[in-house]
């Protein structure tokens, strides 16, 4: 008689790695890797432990999105470079996780965000100019995410953002996100476009600025 071998857990932690962390004052971190996400990229958690203090609160937890553009070379036209710094450095304090998710572009890959910033170099908006491009003006999806949380056993939550989109779509997949933390509005004369598209088009919460916003 054969012994059934079982099938692998749906979305399970696959490896643990150490890292001390140089961008969140040189924390120790874990580096979490999964088996199973339901879109299959290699989607990875930073995961940091909870100074004593802060254990009791739900953990802090980021989605961050990867923008290779303004994570690694530091580019301008967004915020992403400093919102990951915020957030690995928020996090390294209270104890919790950013997930770092392959979706470039808002899920529509790098070479078609570059072809759409030469659009917005024509005045046309980062939403719009995704659809000239026939493509959807966000095509992210967080079940993923649900996933990785799960897996992570980080199922309620307190939320990092300014995008609702993100809230909804992980409580739709029953975690719960038992508040929502805004993140600081990294408002320049390089990204103010940018970050105006946001508010106005993109449904985002942007109020986590010192003074008036240009575009209230
Ligand atoms: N298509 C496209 N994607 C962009 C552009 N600028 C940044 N991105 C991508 O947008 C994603 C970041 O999304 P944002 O909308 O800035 O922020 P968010 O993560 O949804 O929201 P927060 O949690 O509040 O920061 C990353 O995947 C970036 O690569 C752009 O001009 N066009
Ligand atoms: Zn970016």
């Amino acid at each position: 008689m054969s012994a059934t071998v079982p099938a692998p857990a749906l979305s399970a932690v696959r490896a643990r790695v150490g890292v001390t962390l140089d961008r969140a004052t040189g924390r120790r971190a874990e580096l979490v890797t999964f088996h199973g996400l339901p879109d299959g990229a290699e989607h990875i958690a930073c995961v940091l432990p909870a100074p004593r203090a802060a254990a009791l609160a739900a953990p802090l937890v980021r989605l961050h999105s990867e923008c290779l553009t303004g994570d690694v070379f530091g580019s301008a036209r967004c915020d992403c470079g400093p919102q990951l710094d915020e957030a690995l450095r928020r996090i390294a304090d209270e104890g919790g996780a950013v997930l770092y998710l392959r979706q470039e572009g808002r899920g529509i890959g790098l070479y078609n965000k570059l072809d759409t910033y030469l659009l917005q170099d024509r005045e046309i908006d980062t939403f719009e100019a995704n659809r000239r491009i026939g493509r959807g003006a966000d095509e992210r999806d967080y079940s993923a995410a649900a996933a990785m949380l799960r897996a992570l056993g980080l199922d309620r939550i307190r939320l990092l953002t300014n995008n609702p989109d993100k809230v909804a779509q992980l409580r739709a997949h029953g975690i719960e996100v038992e508040a929502v933390v805004p993140t600081r509005v990294h408002l320049t004369t390089e990204n103010a476009r940018y970050l105006e598209a946001k508010a106005r088009l993109g449904g985002h919460t942007l109020t986590g600025h010192q003074g008036d916003l240009p575009w209230n």
